[in-house]
């Protein structure tokens, strides 16, 4: 019934950025779900449809809230998207006019704050065990037996952060897609390329699961922190400099706070002809 609607009416959507992380947005609150696998697939694509890094969708929550689902460019599921949350956040807070509040994804829920022209996430704690992030089996996530020798976190969702000299040189679409879908990884993992500046400073390049290169990843930047404090190379708060902006990262006790900008670009209404064709 929902898709038979959504042909009717056409449908509308937001898009926004985090950091130069692009959305689109589709509020279902008011009806039942409509995103699906093709859905998505069709808008991600840049020139047949509207382009984005991921689609987040907007339902109404028993439990928080608003609770959000995520995919990526190519149809398939995101586990989590700390950039989309912010802005899912400040499109919130926009519309109420609060400062903070909660929400559900795959991970639980989520609590969102208002910190000046920022938005900060809380994006829970890391999951550090091999099933968890998950792996395809048990081995030391510090040291995966990759080469380059990088560290497994799970956010939510799989990374493989590696320590680098100079993340500007590292060729991310060479060297991704390979990390990306290795057996180790049985759900695929993101990857990250992570350039120590200092103790408070890391520059980070990615390769995202399901989507590819984007200009930042926010779980990917929590789990980047993480690993680099594991290995003793970072304070728990740290920036981080990727492609498109700068990310805050805070491992605190209650779990990894993740700040930074977000930016509303335009709303649409996808047609009829667009949704019939998908
Ligand atoms: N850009 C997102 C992460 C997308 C992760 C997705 N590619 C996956 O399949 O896990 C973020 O800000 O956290």
């Amino acid at each position: 019934m929902a898709d038979a609607q959504t042909h009717m009416d056409g449908l509308e959507f937001m898009k926004w950025h985090g950091a130069g992380n692009d959305f689109v947005m589709i509020d279902s609150r008011a009806r039942d779900a409509v995103v699906h696998r093709e859905l998505a697939a069709g808008l991600g694509d840049r020139n047949r449809g509207v382009g984005f890094d991921q689609l987040a969708e907007i339902r109404s929550s028993d439990a928080a809230d608003i609770d959000l689902d995520f995919w990526n460019a190519d149809g398939s599921r995101a586990g989590a998207c700390g950039n989309a949350t912010r802005c899912v956040a400040q499109y919130m807070m926009d519309q109420t006019g609060r400062d903070a509040l909660t929400i559900r994804t795959s991970r639980g829920v989520l609590e969102a704050r208002a910190d000046g022209d920022l938005v900060a996430v809380n994006m829970g704690q890391p999951q550090l065990t091999w099933d968890t992030v998950p792996l395809s089996h048990d081995v030391d996530l510090q040291h995966l037996p990759l080469d380059g020798d990088p560290v497994a976190v799970g956010m939510g969702n799989p990374h493989c952060v590696f320590f680098v000299d100079d993340a500007d040189a590292v060729d991310v679409a060479g060297i991704g897609p390979g990390f990306e879908t290795n057996p180790l990884f049985p759900e695929a993992t993101n990857v990250e390329f992570a350039e120590i500046r200092s103790r408070d400073e890391i520059r980070m390049r990615v390769w995202e699961r399901g989507t590819g290169i984007t200009l930042a990843c926010g779980s990917g930047a929590c789990a980047t922190a993480v690993a680099a404090h594991q290995r003793g190379l970072t304070d728990k708060k740290v920036r981080m400099e990727l492609d498109g902006g700068w990310l805050m990262l805070d491992w605190r006790e209650d779990g990894v706070w993740m700040t930074g900008p977000t930016a509303f670009v335009y709303s649409g209404q996808l047609t009829q002809a667009f949704l019939k064709g998908l």
